[in-house]
């Protein structure tokens, strides 16, 4: 086990460049399986999440190279419905994602419970709707048995919800179904428009993407490809963060800008402001941050929701920049029932914050937040309290960093280039 030690209050200077995108990464990775042919993905993030995927994929039969940092040589060439660790697929919630390509290139699989991140109940049931549809026969036993003697048929797939994981098995499976295939209520995140455009590459054809109806006319096989996984947007804005908490400025390299619209507009709620210089994003010094009433000075509301609306990964992040803003607001995340315990936290380093229920929190801002000893409760959350202690007078502890590192690669060094004070240490 390994803890972060942070002494704050240094602002944080200079310039960063973002890993790739996480959520991207795991479902390519999975879709892989589907072609022989080798693959080369660039940008690929040196996380703990893509490493578990990694070696799930290498126990199926995938042979994967590391070409150089960052680059890898993915192929497929047999595949075997072997055993899984359970231990491996509890840890991430991906795992998941070898369901919709294995049932479509070797038609069984059985695969023990996928994990992730404890923020409250994971459903399974939209990815099992999606495939059940497309054919498959699914029962659960302790783990998950997906069968497809036949090959997969293309169906008109009505998503219970607009699960991401689930609309990437679909995608996946119909993209070498039999025939068309609709995906209704599709989610349409950021990499899941990567994936649709990846599988293109390899020579699926899937149209509409980025919109709520996906369209896959199935083929027969795909081919490798080469493909450059995208920044990951939460790493981004986990940067922008930091800065403005420690009124710093920092220019973030090769941003991805065309996937931060909304996160701008509702960031610029709490008073935080960006600019772009070509592909870069600037955040500049000493923002004073102030919460936008809505109309009439009414207390305004950052409230989640499926893509293009505001991301439920970034809540954690939003809400420690909020103890800094001047002004209240109020956070509603519906979809996880445990993401907002993590504020019990802030409040311990002297933040003013109301947890209404599980899902809504009240913050005042500024409050001066001092150095404390915490323990990560997931990622976000974990990110979060780094950029906590980083604005905090005085030193704090952050133990069970595993969490931070299951999705923030290098995330202590890159801080630390940027004048943080932050350190890894051994338990
Ligand atoms: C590996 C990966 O990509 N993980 C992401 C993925 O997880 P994942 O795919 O597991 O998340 P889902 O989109 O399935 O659902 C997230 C939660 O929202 C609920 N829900 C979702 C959509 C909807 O229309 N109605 C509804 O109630 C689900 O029941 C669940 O509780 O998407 C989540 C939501 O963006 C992110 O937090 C995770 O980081
Ligand atoms: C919730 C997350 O991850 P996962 O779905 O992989 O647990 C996340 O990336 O914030």
């Amino acid at each position: 086990m390994e803890k972060f030690i942070i002494e704050g209050g240094y602002p944080l200077h200079g310039e960063v460049t973002p890993a790739g995108n996480k959520n991207a990464a795991l479902p390519l990775l999975a879709a892989c399986l589907l072609t022989q042919e080798p693959v080369i993905l660039h940008n690929v993030p040196e996380i703990k999440d893509v490493q578990a995927m990694r070696s799930l994929l290498e126990s199926l039969g995938v042979e994967i190279t590391t070409l150089s940092p960052n680059t890898w040589k993915v192929q497929a060439a047999d595949v075997r419905p072997a055993d899984l660790d359970p231990d491996i697929c509890r840890k991430i919630r991906a795992s998941i994602l070898l369901a919709g390509p294995m049932s479509a290139r070797s038609g069984e699989l059985l695969l023990p419970p996928p994990g992730g991140d404890v923020i409250g109940r994971r459903r399974v049931d939209t990815h099992l709707l999606a495939l059940r549809k497309l054919g498959a026969d699914v029962s659960y036993d302790r783990s998950f048995k997906f069968s497809a003697p036949r090959g997969l048929t293309g169906a008109d797939i009505l998503m219970d919800e607009a699960s991401v994981t689930a609309t990437e098995n679909a995608i996946m499976a119909c993209a070498m179904a039999k025939g068309v295939s609709t995906i209704r209520n599709a989610a349409s995140e950021p990499h899941i428009q990567e994936l649709c455009q990846f599988l293109n590459v390899l020579g699926a054809k899937i149209d509409n993407i980025g919109s709520n109806t996906l369209c896959v006319q199935g083929v027969d096989r795909l081919h490798g490809g080469e493909f450059t996984i995208g920044p990951d947007y939460l790493e981004v804005v986990s940067f922008i963060g930091a800065a403005v908490v420690t009124h710093g400025s920092i220019r973030i390299r090769n941003a991805g800008r065309q996937y931060l619209d909304m996160i701008r507009l509702v960031f610029g709620r709490l008073g935080v402001v960006w600019d772009y210089d070509g592909e870069d994003l600037v955040v500049p010094e000493e923002q004073p941050l102030e919460i936008e009433s809505d109309l009439g000075g009414m207390i305004p509301e950052i409230s989640v929701m499926p893509w293009p609306s505001f991301p439920t990964d970034l809540m954690s992040i939003a809400i420690v920049v909020a103890t800094q803003s001047k002004g209240s607001i109020l956070f509603h995340d519906w979809m996880y029932p445990s993401r907002m315990f993590f504020t019990d936290k802030l409040v311990g380093m002297g933040a003013h914050i109301v947890l209404c229920d599980p899902h809504r929190c009240i913050v005042q801002g500024p409050s001066q937040l001092g150095g404390e000893k915490m323990e990560s409760p997931d990622i976000r959350a974990g990110m979060a309290l780094v950029l906590a202690a980083l604005s905090a007078r005085g030193p704090s502890t952050i133990r069970n960093i595993g969490q931070i590192d299951r999705g923030y690669e290098q995330v202590d060094l890159k801080l630390a280039s940027l004048g943080a004070h932050i350190e890894r240490m051994k338990e």
